[in-house]
């Protein structure tokens, strides 16, 4: 039987180990043609974007998925961490009987788990996700307390601080009058931020690591530290281990996946998180050999960065002329058409997306494979009596 013909996205040669199906090729008609794979063993900055409904997260789903289905011997190689801020990947840890024959693993073998803030775990299958507070600076606090660093508040923080940065110890040492001392008693008890903590427990090879953050929908400061403290000690774990490493690996390449990311990336927010993960992660990444996946509705909100630094875009449908335009400014010479037109040939169908690759300097309209798992972000159904 003649091989089936496949295209091979985010890396030029068509080697064989290393690669996610991504979908198929989508012709003006309607029809599936030829599989679409992206690689996995060189680090990639993604983009997913597109109009809301349209099949961002259920994209960043099937990423999730066929990484964890690679074979062990390349999967060791990474960890995956998602950070999830709605609960949409929540189920991943449990796939179907039939959606494990299709991954070819034993129920035992699964490697995804599950992470939350203590205060938020309603289950046992669930691991409570804690802070180090040694990741965290000064101005990570005074972003968590809403206090402006150089202002009356952070000075007061600075004081306080010396040499400790474990949240009650702090709240001790500032006067019991103080807004800041009731602020830092209020986040001691959430349980979140533990001096003794640590996030060596996330980086084991192979895994894949769902951090459930939906708990905390209305408080964009919180998510913002955890995530900022996150990718701040991820990426020093990796350029740590990159020096030594010789012939092995010492911690696992990491792929941070971050649904909604103009939650921390809006550029006109200023959040901690947006910065480390634009200065560290998209300009600095590749070395260290960190990955990151980007799903946001807003393309135009994440800031010039982000689409420059990109190495593969995931476009959905969009409409919003604001996103359609930030797309097209970004659009790099080897896609010959412009991107409103392009976009307009993905129709309204759910799943269809352009991919536009630097690696191969090449633009494919594609159809993104079906799910395997189940995908928690559909819409909530009506009951009518
Ligand atoms: N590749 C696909 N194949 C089949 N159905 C899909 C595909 N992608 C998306 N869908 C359908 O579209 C629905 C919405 O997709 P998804 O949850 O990914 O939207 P989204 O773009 O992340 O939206 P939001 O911005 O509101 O989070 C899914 O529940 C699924 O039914």
């Amino acid at each position: 039987m003649p091989e089936e013909k496949r295209y091979l996205v985010g890396r030029r040669d068509d080697g064989g180990e290393g690669l996610l199906f991504l979908g198929r090729y989508l012709a003006l008609d309607g029809s599936l043609g030829a599989g679409v794979y992206l690689d996995v063993l060189k680090p990639h900055a993604i983009l997913i974007c597109g109009k809301r409904g349209y099949g961002k997260s259920y994209t960043m789903g099937v990423l999730i998925e066929e990484l964890a289905r690679l074979p062990f011997k390349v999967r060791k190689n990474f960890c995956a961490i998602v950070v999830d801020t709605m609960g949409t990947f929540t189920r991943m840890d449990k796939p179907s009987m039939e959606c494990l024959k299709e991954w070819g693993l034993e129920p035992e073998a699964i490697p995804i788990r599950k992470f939350a803030p203590r205060s938020h775990i309603h289950s046992g299958d669930v691991m409570p996700l804690e802070i180090p507070t040694g990741s965290l600076s000064f101005y990570d606090y005074c972003e968590l307390l809403g206090i402006e660093p150089l202002g009356e508040g952070g000075a007061e923080l600075l004081n306080a601080m010396g040499e400790s940065f474990e949240v009650e110890e702090l709240a001790g040492a500032v006067e019991a009058s103080s807004p800041i001392h009731g602020m830092l008693r209020m986040v001691a008890s959430w349980g979140l931020f533990s001096g003794k903590a640590s996030f060596d427990g996330l980086l084991e090879p192979g895994s894949i690591n769902i951090i459930d953050l939906s708990g905390y929908g209305h408080e964009p400061e919180v998510k913002s530290c955890i995530v900022a403290s996150l990718a701040r000690a991820l990426y020093d774990a990796r350029v740590e281990a990159r020096r030594r490493e010789e012939g092995g690996r010492e911690v696992p390449l990491v792929w941070l996946f971050i649904d909604e990311a103009h939650m921390f990336m809006d550029s006109g927010a200023d959040l901690r998180a947006g910065r480390v993960l634009t200065n560290e992660w998209l300009r600095q990444g590749r070395q260290p050999g960190l990955s990151l996946v980007l799903a946001t509705q807003r393309p135009s909100a994440l800031g010039k960065d982000v689409l420059s630094q990109a190495d593969l875009i995931v476009c959905h449908r969009l409409t919003l002329r604001d996103d359609v335009e930030a797309l097209e400014s970004a659009r790099p010479a080897y896609v010959k058409e412009p991107v409103p037109d392009a976009i307009s040939r993905l129709g309204k169908e759910r799943g269809a997306a352009i991919v536009i690759d630097d690696a191969t300097e090449s633009y494919h309209v594609i159809k993104v494979r079906p799910r395997m798992s189940e995908h928690g972000g559909g819409e909530p159904p009506v009951y009518i009596d």
